[in-house]
């Protein structure tokens, strides 16, 4: 690709990044795609818009099949810490998981293959809402996806920890099962200084954030992997009124369905447990669940391979990561895979801080652009 096409990616990429919105929120985001996209020509691109997200279709010359490329669209709800001139106007959100990237790339895609015509249908897949509560599932169920259904599909996500020119993957599962998990105590509160008449759910919910640690440690086999990670905690009102509410926002992570539900049984019995010891009412809401990202076996292979021997870039094969990604449920249904793009930065997914190397855009859509190609003219 050319310095000035990178440059218009890296300024798209600039201009998504100032506008992060929450899952199915993206309406703005939606609004500025639909907007470049209408800068291509037109008479080669099939749009059709799904709530907040977009798939663009571009007919192949003499088409057998369909390939599509998935980007999700949403931010999330973190106060940007970077020190770009660029930071996000929308005031506690932030795209700090590589959307904006993402993004960027898909729409390089787009543009390359609207001047590029190749044999097969290529299908572009803007999803809403993957950091919560899941778009993907919801977006396949819908009748524009119905209707253009591909028979492979292809994703990216950057990977802050390894050099630009990186690319790395795995046959086989590369990202976890997740689900949310949120759980509600409910005691009675009380003044601070009469703790006999009341039934505190800060001591109740220390406990059991306390206790959900034992399940990962005394519950899952030690050669299997699991999570739970309590991100959030809202117990009480003041510092002088004891708690008579806590409430707990976690995320699970496990390599299988049957450590998941495990996970979950075991959950519920210590919940159970708290409301017993502590004579309080407890419920859980299991929030959104994704299914493992497992890449295809064979494509994934021959993807590795062809990274090797046709590109100056690296491949690494890479282990699993705990990672969670709705992209999983593409995969159930139509093979394909998901790969790590290295944008290095000190700064992990989700940070405050994270600023990812642009040049990134340039390497992905270059990979992404021959790889599409051969595929849909072979
Ligand atoms: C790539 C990435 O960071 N994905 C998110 C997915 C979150 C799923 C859901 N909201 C949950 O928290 O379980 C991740 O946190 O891994």
């Amino acid at each position: 690709m050319s310095r000035p096409q990178l440059e218009t990616l890296i300024h798209l990429r600039r201009e998504l990044h100032q506008i992060p919105e929450p899952g199915f929120q993206e309406w703005k985001t939606q609004r500025f795609l639909l907007d470049y996209l209408g800068t291509l020509p037109t008479d080669r691109l099939r749009i059709k818009t799904w709530e907040t997200g977009i798939l663009v279709k571009i007919p192949g010359t003499q088409p057998r099949k369909c390939i599509a490329y998935r980007t999700d669209m949403d931010g999330l709800p973190i106060n940007e810490q970077t020190t770009y001139p660029f930071r996000s106007r929308h005031e506690g959100y932030m795209h700090a998981c590589g959307h904006d990237l993402h993004m960027a790339i898909a729409l390089g895609l787009v543009s390359h293959f609207a001047h590029h015509p190749v044999r097969d249908d290529l299908l572009f897949i803007f999803q809403p809402a993957e950091e919560g509560p899941g778009g993907a599932h919801p977006m396949m169920n819908g009748a524009p996806f119905q209707e253009w259904k591909p028979d492979m599909i292809f994703a990216l996500h950057i990977a802050p920890e390894y050099p630009v020119g990186t690319i790395a993957t795995k046959p086989g599962i590369l990202f976890a099962n997740t689900s949310e998990c949120f759980i509600d105590l409910i005691g009675t509160s009380g003044h601070a200084a009469r703790p006999h008449l009341a039934n505190d759910m800060a001591i109740a919910a220390s406990q059991l954030v306390m206790q959900l640690q034992t399940v990962i440690s005394r519950n899952v086999d030690p050669i299997d992997s699991a999570i739970i990670t309590i991100g959030k905690m809202d117990v009480g009102t003041k510092q002088n009124i004891i708690a008579g509410q806590a409430r707990l926002e976690g995320t699970i992570r496990t390599l299988s369905m049957e450590t998941m539900h495990r996970v979950k049984t075991r959950i519920e019995q210590l919940v159970q447990g708290i409301e017993k010891g502590f004579a309080c009412e407890g419920s859980i809401d299991w929030g959104a669940n994704y299914c493992q990202v497992d890449n295809d076996e064979a494509l994934t292979r021959s993807f590795m391979e062809w990274v090797k021997t046709h590109t100056p870039y690296t491949l690494i094969e890479c282990r699993e990561a705990m990672t969670g990604e709705d992209f999983g449920y593409f995969l159930r249904d139509i093979p394909g895979f998901m790969f790590w793009l290295g944008v290095d930065t000190p700064y992990g997914l989700h940070h405050p801080q994270i600023e990812p190397q642009e040049e990134a855009i340039g390497v992905a859509v270059d990979v992404m652009s021959r790889y599409l190609t051969e595929l849909a003219n072979a």
